[in-house]
């Protein structure tokens, strides 16, 4: 399985990743999911660099432009609450996508303790299509591998490419048992080392989620 992690060149991608994590940055909560939305930006054209091109006889007011352009037949999909300004910036980019979103929550058992809870799924058929998975934050993993078992009920991709902005190294050796090695690209913008009791990522930026679109009940 390829893992890639943008993080490791240096770009602007990595300011917009420090605004995140920045604990006065992050309480601007407009900034925050543009931060987000751009770096979807940002990977959708990373991304793009390996589907499969051919080229195309465009037709100008002048003549006839070769032009190498994507064959990919691709499907966003996202996972509540927190992929939702990360969607957006992979949509930017590539307008012509077709879409999926899951919902994904923890429900805790105790103040440690919890499952997480698919309850909603809105997909096109994915057989033969290059299936792209968002999801800003991978901490255990979990939602991340419940979402895609869902998303296989509509088909069989021929790529996956599972893209997130800050992941643990425990999330990453996690979905590299659980999602299928052949087919899977692992995108992520930082890679950070642990997990705390509460399965958050640290330094991680705190919950995504939250930090989007307000605190839940
Ligand atoms: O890898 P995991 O341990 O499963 O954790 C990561 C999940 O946690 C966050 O969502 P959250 O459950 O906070 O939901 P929210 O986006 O609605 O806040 C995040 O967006 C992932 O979906
Ligand atoms: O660190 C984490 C873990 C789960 N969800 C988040 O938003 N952040
Ligand atoms: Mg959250």
């Amino acid at each position: 399985m390829k893992i890639v992690n943008l993080g490791e060149s240096n770009s602007v991608l990595n300011r917009f990743v420090a605004e995140l994590r920045d604990v006065n940055i992050q309480k601007d909560s407009m900034r925050f999911r543009r931060n987000i939305e751009r770096i979807g930006e940002i990977m959708a054209y990373e991304i793009s660099k390996d589907f499969t091109y051919s080229k195309k006889g465009i037709q100008s007011p002048l003549g006839i432009a070769p032009m190498n352009t994507p064959d990919d037949s691709v499907v966003i999909s996202t996972i509540l609450r927190a992929g939702l300004p990360y969607h957006q910036g992979f949509l930017s980019y590539l307008d012509n996508a077709e879409n999926a979103f899951v919902s994904a929550y923890r429900k805790y058992k105790d103040r440690l303790n919890f499952d997480i809870h698919i309850e909603y799924i809105a997909s096109p058929r994915l057989t033969d299509k290059t299936l792209i998975i968002t999801d800003p934050m991978l901490a255990t993993g979990s939602s991340m591998e419940l979402a895609y078992e869902a998303l296989r009920t509509k088909g069989h991709p021929a790529h996956i490419h599972v893209a997130s902005i800050i992941a643990s190294k425990q999330a990453i050796e996690y979905l590299q048992r659980k999602m299928p090695d052949d087919i899977t690209t692992i995108w992520v913008a930082a890679v950070d080392d642990e997990l705390d009791d509460h399965s958050y990522i640290v330094p991680g930026l705190g919950d995504a989620g939250d930090l989007s679109y307000g605190e839940k009940e």
